[in-house]
Parts: structure tokens; sequence; C-alpha cells
């Protein structure tokens, strides 16, 4: 098992505590009770029939909005159904190629790591995901543009770590108290950070929106484009005359797709990579499976993407053990009948994702393990679907689950043909600040394969 540190040893006994108890457990965040779900049936039970969110994501309106992630859940179900339009099959499809060119360039970027031992890649890995979740959310080129040292990812962080802040101090859960605190300044300083570039980016395509739709109306018929999350938004809700949202709600959108769609990404491929470098064999596995469906140079499509079981085996394994959302919690409107327990209206109940990936009663004795074959058998995996929790199972659940496993099997294959990667997963700290992070990239070893 990788090391841990204190905030997040404490997080996970909670679920630890609740797989031994076998049931729904309760633990106090000062004087509130909050309910700990470990079970799939339960989980099932309170992903799908409670929707709204506890009360603790309101901390991260101040960046994110009303709109989606911390919405109520009228507007939240009208805003999933306008961006449920933008992750169709044939919209992901067409990122395909998009997501092999910054593959290749992110595995270019490697090459001065090569043979230097172990090396810290997360800067790298931030890098490209980034530029890829600007193209595909926001319809943004970064063209050079260096948001990690532009101080964004810096600004995201503060504003992540202010809102952990608040949920593990609670005096300064009261809005009376956090405004007078230091924190307020800092979370102030980082959303202008924030705002100024998703304002600028919402601007920008806004303003092609409306050329095309000028264009369409002269009768010029437009060529394939690659359509962005931002763009299919716009086209569904904005005409020359009306918009059904105003532009704070759309960069609200935009905040919302681009924090999901890289800081999720980034980190469960730094997993990944510190999972394929711990175990030769499964590395060597990955590569024979490459060179098999793909060969030499071929490149990931839509007619191979299915065929890279083994690989999107380790992908699965790595996302289970490592899920960047360990914990999503709910609060209930009404009373909830669990399997063993009624959990009454008004309580916030927390799905224990880290426990409920690990619950040796559905992943068998050896749930613990990094164990890509299990996937290859419907007879070692759970059939609940609830089981497998990393991408929140239910109404308001991952999005973007098929788009991240597509560009993590993209990201892969040019990596691991070039490269031998050496990693040790015992050696990695982990921390949580809303999401489970490795506190550092550091441990992988990057060398040119024969
Ligand atoms: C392996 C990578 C990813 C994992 C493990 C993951 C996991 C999750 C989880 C657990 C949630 C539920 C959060 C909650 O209830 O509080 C969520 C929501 C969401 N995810 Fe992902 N995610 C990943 C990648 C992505 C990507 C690449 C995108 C977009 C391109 C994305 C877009 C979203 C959105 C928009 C939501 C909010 C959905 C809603 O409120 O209806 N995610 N994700």
């Amino acid at each position: 098992m990788m090391k841990t540190k204190t905030t997040f040893q404490s997080v996970i006994s909670f679920g630890e505590y609740a797989l031994k108890t076998g049931d729904v457990c309760k633990i106090y965040l000062g004087p509130m009770p909050i309910y700990i779900v470990t079970d799939p049936e339960d989980v099932s039970t309170v992903l799908n029939k409670c929707l709204e969110k506890m009360f603790v994501y309101k901390f991260i309106q101040p960046m994110l909005g009303k709109m989606l992630v911390a919405a109520e859940v009228p507007v939240w179900k009208r805003t999933r159904r306008i961006l449920d339009l933008s992750f169709k099959q044939h919209i992901l499809d067409d990122y395909l190629e998009l997501f092999n060119d910054q593959s290749s360039r992110f595995v270019d970027s490697l090459t001065e790591d090569v043979g230097k031992g172990e090396v810290d890649i997360t800067e790298k890995i931030i890098k490209s995901v980034l530029e890829t979740s600007c193209r595909t959310t926001l319809g943004v080129r970064l063209d050079g543009k260096d948001l990690v040292n532009d101080n964004y990812i810096v600004a995201v962080n503060e504003c992540l770590e202010v809102l952990t802040t608040r949920i593990y101090r609670p005096w300064l859960m009261f809005d009376f108290i956090f405004n007078m605190s230091v924190y307020k300044k800092k979370l102030d300083k980082a959303l202008e950070t924030i705002f100024s570039l998703s304002e600028q980016m919402v601007r920008l395509r806004k303003s092609e929106h409306l050329k095309r739709l000028k264009k369409k109306g002269d009768g010029n018929v437009e060529g394939r484009r690659i359509q962005s999350v931002l763009d299919v938004v716009l086209e569904n809700t904005m005409t020359e005359t009306d918009s059904l949202y105003t532009d704070v709600e759309l960069r609200n959108i935009a905040d919302n797709m681009l924090l999901a769609a890289y800081d999720t990404t980034i980190y469960e491929m730094l997993f990944v990579i510190i999972c394929i470098g711990s175990y030769p064999d499964v590395q060597e596995k990955v590569y024979q499976e490459i060179i098999q469906v793909l060969g030499e140079d071929g490149q990931l499509s839509k007619e191979n993407l299915s065929q890279l079981v083994y690989l999107e085996a380790v992908i699965k394994e790595a996302i289970r053990l490592y899920p960047i959302g360990p914990i999503v919690a709910r609060d209930t409107t009404s009373d909830t009948k669990l399997r063993n327990v009624m959990i009454p209206k008004g309580s916030s109940i927390m799905v224990h994702v880290w426990s409920v990936n690990r619950n040796t009663k559905y992943w068998g004795l050896d749930a613990e393990e990094f164990k890509p074959e299990r996937w290859l058998s419907p007879d070692t995996v759970p059939n609940h679907p609830a089981a497998y929790a990393s991408f929140s199972p239910g109404r308001r659940g991952c999005i973007g689950k098929m788009y991240a496993l597509m560009y993590l099997k993209a990201a892969m294959i040019p990596l691991l043909r070039k490269y031998k990667l050496t990693a040790d997963h015992k050696k990695v700290e982990l921390e949580v600040t809303v999401m489970l992070k490795p506190v550092s990239g550091h441990f992988v070893k990057i060398e040119k394969r024969q």
C-alpha cells in the first residue's frame, strides 16, 4: 500500500470502519451526524435517489457557481440535459486525433528525462492534459500560453485548499467568520486568476458562435470541425438574438467543465503510470497488446478502441484503487430507506468510494491488490454496477467517463511503445484536498525500450 498523509488517513479510516461493521456507520462533523455508506446496494440507492449535494459543496460555489457540480437539483437537471449532448459518442470520436497528437507530444516532452533516474513528470502531465482539456471543453488552443506557470493551476489548487480548510475547521463553515479570515482574501485573489481565463474563453467562443450563426444565415455551409463542450452548449442555448444563459452562467459552466476534465485526468494518468511502472509483468503485457493490435506505429482509432482489452483493464484497476473522488456526498430531502437502516430527511450521507472499491464482499479477499486480470472475466468482477464507484454510479455521476478512458488509453500507447517505466507505488504519499492526489509525482524512471 502507498504511504498516506494524516488528513488522508482520517478520511480513509471512516470507510475502513464502515467496511468492518459491514453496514452504514455514523460519524460526526462537529455537531452534525454523517452516515457513511460502503455497500453497493446502499450506494445505488443514495446516488440515484438523493440528488441534492451535501451542504459542504456550497463552499465551492464561489468558484463553480450554482450551475452543475454544486447546483441545486432543478438547475442541475437543466444543465445536465444540455451537457449530455456534448458527450455523444460521435463527438468523442472526433477527439481521438487530438488525443493521439497530444499524447505523442507528451512523450516527446519526456526525452530530457530518459535515463535520468527517478523524475517528477507531474508538470508535464499537467501541461499536456490541460492543453487537451482546454481544446475539448472550451474549444480554445493555448498556443504556447503556459497556464502552469501563469498561476492558473496554483489558483485552482488554492481554491480547493480553502474548501478543504472550511470542511476540516468547522467554525469556518459560518460565512461571517470565514469572510473575516485570511482564507477569504486568498480565495478572492485566486478567483480573479481563474475567472480571467474562463471569461476570456467564453467571450471568444461566443463571438465565434455568433460569426458561425451569421455565416449559416448567409447560406455558407461549414466544414466538419471538432466541437468543444462549450460550442455544443452555445449551439443549443444561444441564437443571434437570444441566450438561455448569462455570461456569468456560461463562465460557471466553463469552469465546471475545465476543472472536472483536467484535475481528474491528470492525477488518474499519474496513478495509471505509477501502477504500470510498479508491475513490470503488467507493463510487458500491455506493451505486447499494443504491438499486437496497433503494430509499431498505429494509433488509437474508433475501430481499434475496444480491442485494447488489457490496457483498459489496467486503467480501470488503477482508477479502482485510486479514485480521484474518494468520497461523494449527498443530503437527504426525504426519509431514505437503505438496506438495514432508515436515514432521516435532512441528513448527510457520504458514499465512501475508496472503501466501496475495496469491499472484499464484492471484490474478493485480494481487493487491495492491483490485479488488472480481474477485469477480463465477468466471473471476477462484481455483478453489482455500483461496486465500482470511482465515476459515481448514479444520476449525478461522471459525464466524462468514456472521454477519460479514451484519453488515458491514447496517452499510454505512445508512452509504453517508446519507453519502459519503473515506479514504486509503495513510495507514493497520498493526500485529500477534496480530491485524492499523490503528494508528489516523483519516483518514475523512464528508459528507452530496446
Ligand atoms: C478518470 C477520470 C475521472 C474520474 C475518476 C471522474 C470522477 C467523477 C466523479 C466521482 C464525479 C461525481 C462528483 C460528485 O458527485 O461530487 C464526477 C462528476 C463529473 N465529471 Fe468526472 N471524472 C473523471 C473525468 C472526467 C472528465 C474527463 C470529464 C469531462 C471531460 C468529467 C466531467 C465530469 C462532470 C461534468 C461531472 C459533474 C456531473 C454532474 O454534476 O452531473 N469527468 N466525475
